[in-house]
């Protein structure tokens, strides 16, 4: 028997759309650029030939439309994992749950997910402007550790050589590392942008060791981490939503990846408030390479 949703738990709106992205089943293509900024999407979209639709609600704004003949929706998240929890969530129930039975399709869709994002670079090979694409993603953020299977999409192994290697304090959670696609690392990440790990933080400053006037808990945390290294890997960058975009993809069986752009400099201690005009050459490699 196909596994039935009850209205709480997927919640339709009126229209047929999902509750929060507000998209129709048939208003979203396979492939999905999802970006933290709404702002960003216009940007995306202008490299469309042809608009198909915009929806847009609270911070959840997307359009569909095509890239050299590439049908491709680009959709915004808002910044942070609980977010990437519901857009995940529902883009893959608007392709796999079908709306009017509220059932679980006998086929499933696979979608590829590709996040564009901005971050904090970590690395002397991570300076402004550089493109990184995470081959793995270290959540800070908690949010896989709340799903059955959470051990078996995990890089066990690199997790517990992480809470070692920093001296991991357990009062802030136990973070999860889990890999990206690596058919997609290879397309998109080709042999141009950084590889390695990327951390996402639950939080832009505390967690990514920013101490504004609230003291941190491990102050040393930061300098840990950046010397961190395990199997030819470091930790490149700090963003907010890749661990949860990867684990989630493994979990409900999609392909995702990340890449930024490095926007903040945190070892020069400099920071690219420009970076608006610049982040258009990324755009265009992910939409080349798609
Ligand atoms: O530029 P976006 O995609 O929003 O990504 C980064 O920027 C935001 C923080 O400023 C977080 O969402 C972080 O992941
Ligand atoms: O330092 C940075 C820059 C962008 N986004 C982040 O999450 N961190």
């Amino acid at each position: 028997m196909a596994k039935y949703f009850a209205e709480s738990e997927l919640i339709i709106n009126e229209d047929g759309s999902c509750f929060h992205l507000h998209l129709r089943p048939e208003q979203v293509a396979d492939k999905v650029i999802l970006v933290g900024d709404p702002g960003r999407v216009a940007l995306v979209a202008s490299h469309f030939e042809e608009k198909e639709c915009e929806v847009s609600s609270r911070e959840f704004h997307a359009i569909t439309g095509t890239y050299q003949g590439k049908r491709i929706t680009v959709q915004s998240t808002g910044i942070g994992c609980d977010n990437i929890d519901i857009v995940v969530n529902e883009l893959d129930a608007l392709k796999n749950i079908d709306f009017k039975t509220r059932t679980e399709k006998p086929e499933h869709t696979t979608l590829t997910l590709v996040r564009i994002g901005t971050c904090g670079g970590l690395q002397p090979e991570c300076p402004e402007g550089t493109f990184v694409a995470s081959q793995k993603s270290i959540g800070f953020d908690g949010l896989i550790n709340f799903y059955a299977r959470r051990n078996e999409i995990c890089d066990l192994e690199t997790e517990a050589e992480f809470k070692r290697q920093v001296k991991w304090i357990d009062q802030i959670g136990n973070p999860y590392c889990v890999d990206n696609n690596k058919e997609l690392l290879e397309q998109i990440a080709a042999d141009d942008m950084v590889r390695g790990i990327t951390i996402a933080c639950g939080g832009f400053y505390g967690p990514q060791g920013r101490e504004l006037r609230a003291p941190l808990a491990d102050p040393e945390l930061n300098a840990k981490i950046e010397a961190f290294e395990y199997k030819g890997l470091r930790v490149n960058n700090f963003e907010m939503e890749s661990s949860a975009l990867a684990g989630l993809s493994l979990l409900l069986g999609h392909k995702a990846l990340t890449c930024c752009m490095v926007i903040a400099n945190r070892r020069a201690k400099r920071a690219n408030t420009g970076y608006k005009s610049t982040i258009d050459n990324l755009i265009k490699v992910v939409l080349d390479r798609i």
